[in-house]
């Protein structure tokens, strides 16, 4: 069986998280703190990242939230998460609402460390910048959400793409609470809201994490 390093407030493991579940992929999952010298995470990515998905020979690995989604797609191709390979301008949105969502994901984990250090050695232009990418991308999330033709953003069922942005709402939801996003956004936030009602979004709700070790 598959195990899953993930961490419970991390968007990217929970985008994983979720596709598993989608796909009724069964896993362990291995919950740990990236940050914390007790992570397992550097045995199986030289990046030192979660999510990792270690198979099940218990050594060989897949990481990187994308490239594990590409991998299981291809690996798994029932219960498929992207349109069919005749739609190729639909899977090609559906990634690129996926590259948005990372972007902003990786904009706040950088603007969250930021903060962390102490105040002489923070640099505001610097959390200034990533919040920018971060109100850039949500700009174009919350576009893509009010121009929905049924109930998912890409095709009729749901996909990579609500996943995607179901794990980022959730995530922003759980770290940066007095964000205004879902304000700012009601068609966002109505989309969100209607993903947390599916089990697999319930069984994943991410949760703060407890960092022991100093990381900046
Ligand atoms: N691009 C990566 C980003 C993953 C990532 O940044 N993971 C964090 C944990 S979390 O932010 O998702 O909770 C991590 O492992 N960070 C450890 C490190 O950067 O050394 C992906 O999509 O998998």
């Amino acid at each position: 069986m598959f195990t899953l390093i993930s961490a419970t407030p991390s968007p990217y493991a929970r985008k994983v998280r979720i596709a598993l579940a989608e796909k009724h992929i069964p896993f362990t999952l291995q919950t740990e703190v990236p940050w914390d010298g007790t992570t397992k995470t550097p045995r199986y990515n030289p990046l030192e990242k979660l999510p990792v998905l270690i198979l099940d020979d218990g050594k060989s690995a897949v990481y990187e939230s994308s490239y594990i989604l590409e991998w299981l797609e291809a690996k798994y191709p029932e219960t498929p998460l992207l349109p069919g390979i005749d739609q190729v301008d639909a899977r090609l949105f559906a990634k690129r609402i996926e590259v948005v969502v990372d972007g902003v994901c990786d904009a706040l984990v950088l603007a969250f460390f930021e903060k962390m250090r102490e105040p002489e050695k923070r640099s505001q232009p610097w959390i200034d910048r990533q919040m920018r990418k971060v109100e850039g991308g949500l700009k174009a999330l919350g576009e893509w959400a009010d121009q929905k033709q049924g109930d998912y953003l890409v095709g009729d069922k749901l996909g990579l793409a609500d996943i995607a942005v179901g794990s980022l709402c959730g995530y922003l939801d759980c770290r940066w609470p007095s964000h205004t996003w879902a304000d700012t956004y009601p068609a966002l936030k109505k989309h969100w809201q209607m993903l947390e009602e599916l089990p697999s979004f319930q069984d994943t709700r991410p949760s703060p994490q407890t960092m022991k070790d100093k990381v900046v």
